[in-house]
């Protein structure tokens, strides 16, 4: 179908599969994917993901322009429809990790922003395209990707479409980790286990912490910020991992 879903112990790992056209969303990956998102968020036994491209060559090189059409529907309904397949829109505190295994493109790189973690390999290219192809990057990428890098930078790719490689990635911050091609996915998979070995509503509340806190005044993050270490104070799992900590053994978390 264009994206592959597997589960391993309490990571999801997410799969767009069409390398011969540089993994590019069709209208049938959209579709897909949104099911995918609402499975990862509904599903307690999943803790975290990992978003990746088949093949060597891309990651995701955003809107497949061969086969977009006009959509039946009105912008309007589209834009207040529940499961949009871009994850900001859809409140998942689920941590997920974007294993960016080679060109990160428009709408593909919009979908890195959207996660929490960017690793990529040594191959991997990124730019915002879309203004070489008449169209702008309104899924996230106007806003996020200078939030995500300098200004300078960030305008310069949204302007100019110009692409920078993995290490001008790194150089940057856009991804924290640059890794040779076959060890990318190893790589993803440690972070993504030591992620699902945390406890899983202290890491939501972390995400969602520091992903709401950006946008309000330090004073009120802070607070929010207190409010979420207050609902996870009489939780199972701390009372868990403070125990398993004092007993010099590994928690057992359970989410509760
Ligand atoms: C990535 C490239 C630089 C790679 O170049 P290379 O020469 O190595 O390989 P190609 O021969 O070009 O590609 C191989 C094969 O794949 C097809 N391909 C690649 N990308 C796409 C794509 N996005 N759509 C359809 N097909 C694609 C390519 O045609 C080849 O097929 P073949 O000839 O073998 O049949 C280079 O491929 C490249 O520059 N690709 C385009 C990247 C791009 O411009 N992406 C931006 C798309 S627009 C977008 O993502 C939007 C997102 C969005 C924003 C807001 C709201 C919703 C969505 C904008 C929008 O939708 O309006």
């Amino acid at each position: 179908m264009g994206v592959d879903f597997k589960q391993e112990g309490n990571v999801a790992y997410i799969t767009l599969n069409r390398p011969d056209a540089m993994n590019a969303l069709d209208p049938e990956a959209l579709v897909r994917l949104a099911e995918i998102w609402a499975e990862v968020k509904n599903n307690p036994d999943i803790r975290v993901a990992v978003l990746t491209g088949a093949g060597e060559k891309a990651f995701c090189t955003g809107t497949d322009m061969k086969k977009a059409k006009v959509p039946d529907e009105c912008m309007a309904a589209l834009y207040y429809k529940e499961g949009q397949p871009i994850i900001p829109h859809m409140k998942m505190w689920k941590p997920i990790i974007a294993c960016i295994n080679g060109f990160a493109i428009g709408g593909g790189l919009e979908m890195a922003l959207a996660c929490d973690l960017r690793i990529c390999s040594t191959t991997a290219k990124f730019g915002l395209t879309e203004t070489k192809v008449a169209s702008l990057a309104g899924l996230n990428g106007t806003q996020c990707l200078p939030r995500a890098i300098p200004q300078a930078v960030a305008m310069k790719m949204l302007l100019t479409g110009e692409l920078i490689d993995s290490a001008e990635a790194l150089r940057v911050g856009l991804v924290s980790d640059v890794a040779e091609p076959d060890q990318l996915m190893e790589l993803a998979r440690k972070y993504a286990e030591k992620i699902a070995g945390n406890a899983p509503l202290s890491v939501m509340a972390a995400k969602q912490a520091a992903v709401m806190g950006r946008d309000m005044p330090l004073q009120h993050a802070i607070d929010f910020s207190y409010l979420l270490w207050g609902i996870l104070r009489d939780t199972e799992d701390r009372k868990e991992g403070f125990t398993a900590f004092a007993e010099k053994r590994a928690p057992q978390y359970r989410g509760r």
